[in-house]
């Protein structure tokens, strides 16, 4: 038996390992069963907490000077290069087994390192430089009326944001089955279909649904919410630097953050691990 976490974000759940040597190596096949929700412990992806030395080379090299490397799969045994809320999570983890200080923590991840730190309660994480790119799918989805171009974003993983007209045409979507894109994206994407809810102050706020690469539809997606607030920030002619964002499981907020390489993404929200068990799936 393998002991293992369950934990959120905004309602974005994850089975959680920690094997510092990396010896638990789980296949496609195991991830699928542990986020199984009826014949496994259920979650949205699997996140497995491993020495960056412990990493092969390639994710060595990506998680650099980093003591722990934070190992992402989505539900279906794909592997993603970054998880926004899991990365909270994964900190609250590390914090509970005493393995790191996580006021201020850098986090190796396929998506490079990102650095971590302990806020109000929850956490807020450094996404790194958000790139929005040119091309603008034609993105089809149940329940929407017309199909509606797409703006790409790049966090690290792969995003396409879709304008939605209004609260109640968001929740008219039928989010059982993937958006069609047109073109597709090769090796898929994560899709926000987003309504913005005006400016109040100096902070932007938007209400989303998303449909996850590798896991369908789930409460909160953090690197959508990061993807929404930046492509909803560009629709609004480059500002403002706060966006609030509301998903179906709960609030995050995002922060734009100029840095010599880009404009960098704050991430901030809450992470709670849920219960602990043992497993007899791996
Ligand atoms: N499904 C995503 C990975 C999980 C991202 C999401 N859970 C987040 O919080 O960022 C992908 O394949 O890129």
């Amino acid at each position: 038996m393998v002991a293992f976490a369950k934990g959120q974000g905004t309602g974005n759940d994850f089975v959680l390992l920690v094997d510092p040597a990396g010896e638990l190596s789980p296949t496609p096949e195991q991830v699928v069963a542990l986020c199984d929700r009826r014949f496994g412990i259920g979650g949205d992806g699997l996140i497995v907490a491993t020495r960056t030395e412990a990493m092969p080379e390639h994710e060595r090299a990506l998680g650099g000077g980093a003591e722990w490397f934070m190992d992402y799969r989505n539900a279906d045994g794909s592997v993603a290069e970054m998880c926004g809320n899991g990365i909270r999570v994964f900190a609250r983890l590390l914090e509970q087994e005493g393995l790191a200080d996580v006021t201020d923590l850098q986090v190796g991840t396929r998506a490079g390192i990102k650095h971590v730190r302990a806020v109000d309660g929850g956490f807020s994480a450094d996404l790194g430089a958000v790139r929005l790119e040119d091309g603008e799918p034609l993105v089809r989805a149940a329940g929407l009326p017309v199909a509606r171009p797409g703006q790409r974003v790049d966090v690290g993983n792969p995003h396409v944001v879709v304008a939605i007209a209004d609260d109640a045409e968001l929740a008219a979507l039928d989010l059982h089955t993937a958006p069609e894109l047109e073109p597709a994206t090769p090796g898929g994407v994560n899709v926000e279909l987003v309504v913005p809810q005006g400016i109040a102050g100096d902070e932007g706020r938007i209400r989303m649904r998303v449909h996850e690469r590798g896991s369908g539809e789930t409460l909160s997606c953090g690197t959508g919410a990061v993807a929404a607030a930046f492509a909803t920030r560009h629709w609004a002619g480059g500002a403002p630097n706060r966006w609030r964002v509301e998903v179906p499981g709960g609030v995050v907020h995002v922060d734009v953050d100029q840095q010599a390489d880009g404009e960098h993404a704050w991430l901030t929200g809450p992470a709670e691990i849920v219960y602990r068990g043992e497993t007899a799936i791996l």
